[in-house]
């Protein structure tokens, strides 16, 4: 907004021309031309400017720049980033018993802080406008989002593996945290209720976790089927699958978004489709922890809503969302030799689209009129983009996280020609150095 007039809102209106932009428009997916952004919106998109160029506040030239939604990783525990490279080739159970957990209990807020501004700063360079956090001290994550400027869907995971009087305090400051920021940052922070796994809560906590979350009328973010020893024990345990016991425990009556779902058989596709359950998909950190394929071709035949999540980076290893793409487009067609099994432009749709959607966000991630303005810019005068021929092929296939030069969210220009403009990177990367030099120095 550029001011108040004497009997209206004054809005700042931008111009792009000369851009390349994917619109979701599987006959026509690029448009050569201009977008208008009025404040935090698009509001036209089109071959012509609708107004002289004069009449804009502000005048980019897309020249060799390809325009398109911000990507979106519907999940994440950004802190993680202080734990990169700390445990690498480890199974889950083993990498979260002997290398994270131990770690992580010695995280303070402090800690929180840096690890999550180093993601921030990683993921917005990269192209990234949304992102999932489970972690802890959330307070922290969220004023870090504030500041940066992105776009974040956050909550307060629980692992109930401790006394009752934890438990409950645990679930006390997640409803406080969820309360409190929800619809906070001009509406850009929304927040869930998260259970961390059904091997970490036992039911009556998750019924609990359930019931704050219909008090607070939000989604639940969950761990789920992760491993087939995870499947196993929770069979030895309860007597059931983890989809039927999450079931069971009512937590598909509220709007559910699950991280991973690899083992999954016929029937529990079947179930995540009657409760039109989203499942984040996260080809990176499923094959470094040696977890499994997720059934990915059979889950959106089913129509389930399947987007993409980096996990943190210290199962990843890193946060680029370009490439959690093409893993996605890739790995299906090897496991399944359909070489249609993930195609190029449903990748691309995972990535943006569908994950804004699996997140209930309806007005981010695609460039049409009436979107909030979350999209960036890639540098195509490279030759990994060459020959000019199909760029959502060059996305998903050539793409990374260092061709993106310029990112927007809300409205507000974040990324100028590679260069963050809401973090002071020197100071983050000093701060997070320091932060895992301590952790591993006792
Ligand atoms: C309670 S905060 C989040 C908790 O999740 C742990 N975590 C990170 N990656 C995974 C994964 O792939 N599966 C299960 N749990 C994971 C992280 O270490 C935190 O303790
Ligand atoms: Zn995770």
């Amino acid at each position: 907004m550029l001011g108040v007039g004497k009997d209206k809102v004054i809005m700042k209106k931008t111009i792009i021309t000369n851009g390349q932009f994917i619109i979701w428009n599987e006959q026509h997916p690029i448009v050569n031309g201009c977008m208008v952004i009025e404040d935090n919106r698009i509001t036209y998109i089109g071959t012509e400017a609708p107004l002289p160029l004069e009449q804009y506040d502000e005048r980019i030239d897309g020249t060799n720049k390809l325009f398109m939604p911000g990507l979106v990783n519907t999940h994440c525990h950004a802190a993680m980033s202080l734990l990169r490279g700390y445990g690498d080739d480890l199974a889950l159970q083993v990498w979260l018993q002997e290398k994270m957990w131990p770690m992580e209990g010695k995280f303070t807020a402090h800690d929180v802080r840096w690890g999550t501004e180093l993601s921030i700063l990683e993921m917005i360079k990269g192209g990234t406008t949304t992102f999932v956090d489970m972690y802890d001290h959330m307070n922290e994550v969220a004023q870090a989002v504030e500041r940066s400027g992105m776009r974040a869907v956050l909550t307060r995971g629980v692992i109930g593996l401790c006394p009752p009087e934890v438990q409950d305090a645990k679930l006390k400051e997640a409803v406080q945290f969820a309360r409190d920021w929800n619809g906070q940052a001009n509406g850009r922070i929304t927040t869930m209720m998260s259970p961390h796994a059904p091997y970490t809560c036992p039911p009556d906590y998750i019924e609990k976790i359930v019931q704050a979350a219909h008090d607070l009328n939000l989604p639940i973010h969950t761990h789920m089927s992760e491993t087939a020893r995870e499947v196993q024990d929770n069979v030895d345990q309860y007597g059931a699958r983890p989809v039927e016991h999450l079931e069971k425990l009512g937590v598909f009556a509220r709007p559910t978004l699950v991280a991973h779902a690899v083992h999954l058989t016929d029937e529990e596709i079947s179930l995540l489709q009657k409760y039109d359950v989203r499942v984040s998909h996260n080809p990176g950190s499923n094959l470094k922890l040696a977890s499994g394929v997720a059934r990915v071709p059979e889950l959106l035949k089913r129509g389930v809503k399947v987007s993409l999540g980096t996990d943190g980076a210290a199962s990843n290893n890193n946060l680029d969302m370009f490439e959690e793409i093409r893993l996605a487009a890739l790995i299906h067609k090897a496991v399944t030799g359909d070489p249609v099994a993930v195609p190029a432009e449903e990748a691309i749709r995972m990535g943006t689209l569908e994950g804004a959607r699996s997140i209930w966000l309806d007005d981010v991630g695609a460039l049409e009129a009436g979107m909030k303005a979350d999209f960036i810019a890639i540098d195509i005068d490279q030759a990994h983009f060459f020959p000019k021929t199909n760029y959502v092929s060059h996305v998903v296939y050539s793409a990374s996280a260092k061709d993106v030069t310029d990112v927007w969210v809300d409205g507000k220009r974040l990324v100028k020609n590679g260069e963050c403009l809401t973090i002071d990177e020197e100071k983050v990367l000093a701060e997070a150095q320091r932060c895992f030099e301590r952790l591993t120095s006792a």
